[in-house]
């Protein structure tokens, strides 16, 4: 298996508060990863660290080999790292299609002359993002309208788009913030095999996620995270038998639960 993400003793700081303080991590290529712990554990924050969104005060990313710490956003996406976002963030007023051929622009190989003047190699660009937008729609399940604004969607439907957007950047790397926040049970069965396709592309997939049932059927192994520390890392097995994980999610009193099957 080769490391598409080494995650190095990663750290962020804001204030007084340590959000993320010492993760270590890979990610292979054909593997699912979940990043699992109670709220406010450091998880976005570590996502947004992986991302180029927040500036680590420690520590090193490496996305196949290379150094990608504090580099920008735009520069980490182009490299071949996807993401999702807690709370989505699509165009509203944007059609569906054209949502996902937004995700495309990046690889793109267009130039400014290009756009202004409408030049064949525009016209024959646009024509295969349309092409591959719906490919991509199609592969994350998406059966409604296309030429319709995204704000006229179920919100189950805006997450596979979300989905089918991140996938058209042609992720080496794929983060999912929260996939299965807001779904009912039908659509989380849907995303828990969708996910498993994205690990048969051969992408690297790590998830945060908060519902246990999908996290312990999913992964392959498991990243536990409190107060922004490692506290455990293995298998679902490994994970769930851990007193420290355990201790973890008995110490508070949300509706969170410790990790156990059968309850997505
Ligand atoms: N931009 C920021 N400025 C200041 N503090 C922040 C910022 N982002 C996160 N934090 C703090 O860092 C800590 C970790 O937050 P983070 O959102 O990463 O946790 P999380 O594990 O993703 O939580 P949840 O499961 O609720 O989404 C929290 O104490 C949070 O208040």
């Amino acid at each position: 298996m080769s490391a598409v993400l080494e995650v190095t003793d990663l750290q962020i700081q804001f204030g007084g508060v340590k959000a993320v303080d010492g993760l270590s991590f890979v990610a292979n290529a054909k593997e699912i990863i979940a990043v699992i712990g109670p709220n406010g554990a450091g998880k976005t924050s570590a996502f947004n660290c992986i991302t180029g969104f927040y500036k680590p005060t420690g520590g090193s990313v490496k996305l196949n080999g290379a150094e990608i710490t504090g580099k920008r956003p735009a520069d980490i996406a182009s490299g071949g790292v996807s993401r999702t976002f807690q709370n989505l963030r699509l165009f509203p007023d944007l059609t569906v299609l054209d949502n996902v051929r937004a995700g495309m622009h990046l690889y793109g190989g267009q130039n400014f002359l290009d756009a202004i003047f409408h030049t064949p190699r525009f016209k024959r660009s646009e024509a295969l993002y349309t092409d591959e937008a719906h490919y991509w729609l199609d592969f994350v399940g998406y059966k409604g309208e296309r030429g319709v604004p995204i704000r006229n969607l179920a919100y189950g439907q805006q997450k596979q788009v979300e989905i089918a957007r991140a996938l058209a950047r042609k992720a080496e790397l794929l983060l999912l913030d929260e996939p299965a926040a807001g779904l009912n049970h039908n659509e989380k069965q849907t995303l828990l095999e969708l996910v498993r396709r994205i690990r048969d592309l051969g992408t690297a997939v790590v998830l945060i996620e908060h519902d246990m049932g999908l996290v312990m059927e999913v992964s392959e192994r498991i990243v536990v995270m409190n107060f922004g520390k490692e506290i455990a890392e293995g298998t679902p097995a490994e994970v769930k038998a851990n007193p420290s994980v355990i201790e973890a999610y008995l110490g508070k009193d949300d509706e969170e639960e410790v990790p156990s099957r059968g309850d997505a």
